[in-house]
């Protein structure tokens, strides 16, 4: 995975929230007000909720599928969360840098660590619930969990947010549309950094020479 830098203006964008906290909620506005940022689609060993299609919210496969990618070197990164297997295929990457403005990764922390680490540009937002009595309540409203999986998910909540100081910005979802204004924030202010918009500063001063 090659490192472009910052200067070609495609924003990497990764939000990362302990189970529960509203990333998807977020991530699902953000797709619909920015369509030109390609949600990145990991595939997973988690079996599909009945409203998730494969190939839109998930690629979902086995085991022995994702361990395969995994010898064949296909992921940018992965790591074992919840007890299944999730990673980020080249290839996601890859089709965003020839198609769209950006990507957006609904990953966890060990994967935002691996692709900051591969992609120094990338920007790394962590979304917090206003408080861990909520954080259970949104879990169990959700309903998409059994027992054993919503308490190991509450569980490992504590451990995914002392990894809050790796992250640029931290959101707290509290209430939704105050949340999802910081979150477009971030992107517009983003979008303004000096190095994506080097391209441009060098084309005005090219056309400033007469070098059109
Ligand atoms: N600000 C909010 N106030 C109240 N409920 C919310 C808020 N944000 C999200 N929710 C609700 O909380 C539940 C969890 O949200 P969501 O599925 O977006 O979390 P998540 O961080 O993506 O979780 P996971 O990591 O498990 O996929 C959903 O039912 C969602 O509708
Ligand atoms: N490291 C990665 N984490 C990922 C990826 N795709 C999703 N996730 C994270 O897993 C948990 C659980 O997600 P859920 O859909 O089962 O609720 C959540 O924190 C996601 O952000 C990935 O490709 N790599």
């Amino acid at each position: 995975m090659s490192s472009e830098g910052a200067d070609d203006g495609f924003l990497l964008l990764i939000v990362s929230s302990p189970s529960g906290a509203g990333k998807t909620t977020l991530c699902t506005r953000l797709r619909k007000e920015f369509p030109e940022l390609r949600f990145s689609v990991s595939h997973t060993t988690r079996k599909p909720r009945p409203t998730e299609v494969d190939g839109r919210e998930y690629h979902f496969v086995d085991t022995q599928h994702f361990e395969h990618m995994v010898r064949d070197n296909a992921f940018a990164e992965w790591a074992r969360v919840h007890g299944h297997l999730y990673g980020t295929s080249l290839n996601e990457i890859e089709i965003a840098r020839g198609s769209a403005r950006g990507i957006l990764f609904d990953i966890d922390h060990q994967g935002a660590r691996q692709i900051r680490a591969a992609l120094s540009e990338a920007v790394c937002v962590f979304i917090l619930p206003p408080s861990m009595a909520e954080l259970e309540r949104r879990l169990r409203g959700r309903g998409t969990e059994d027992e054993q999986a919503t308490l190991r998910r509450l569980q490992n909540a504590r451990g995914e947010i002392e990894h809050y100081g790796f992250f640029d910005y931290v959101i707290v979802n509290d209430d939704v549309d105050q949340a999802y204004e910081q979150l477009r924030a971030i992107v517009f202010a983003e979008r303004c950094r000096r190095p994506r918009r080097s391209g441009l500063c060098e084309r005005l001063l090219a056309e400033r020479r007469g070098e059109r």
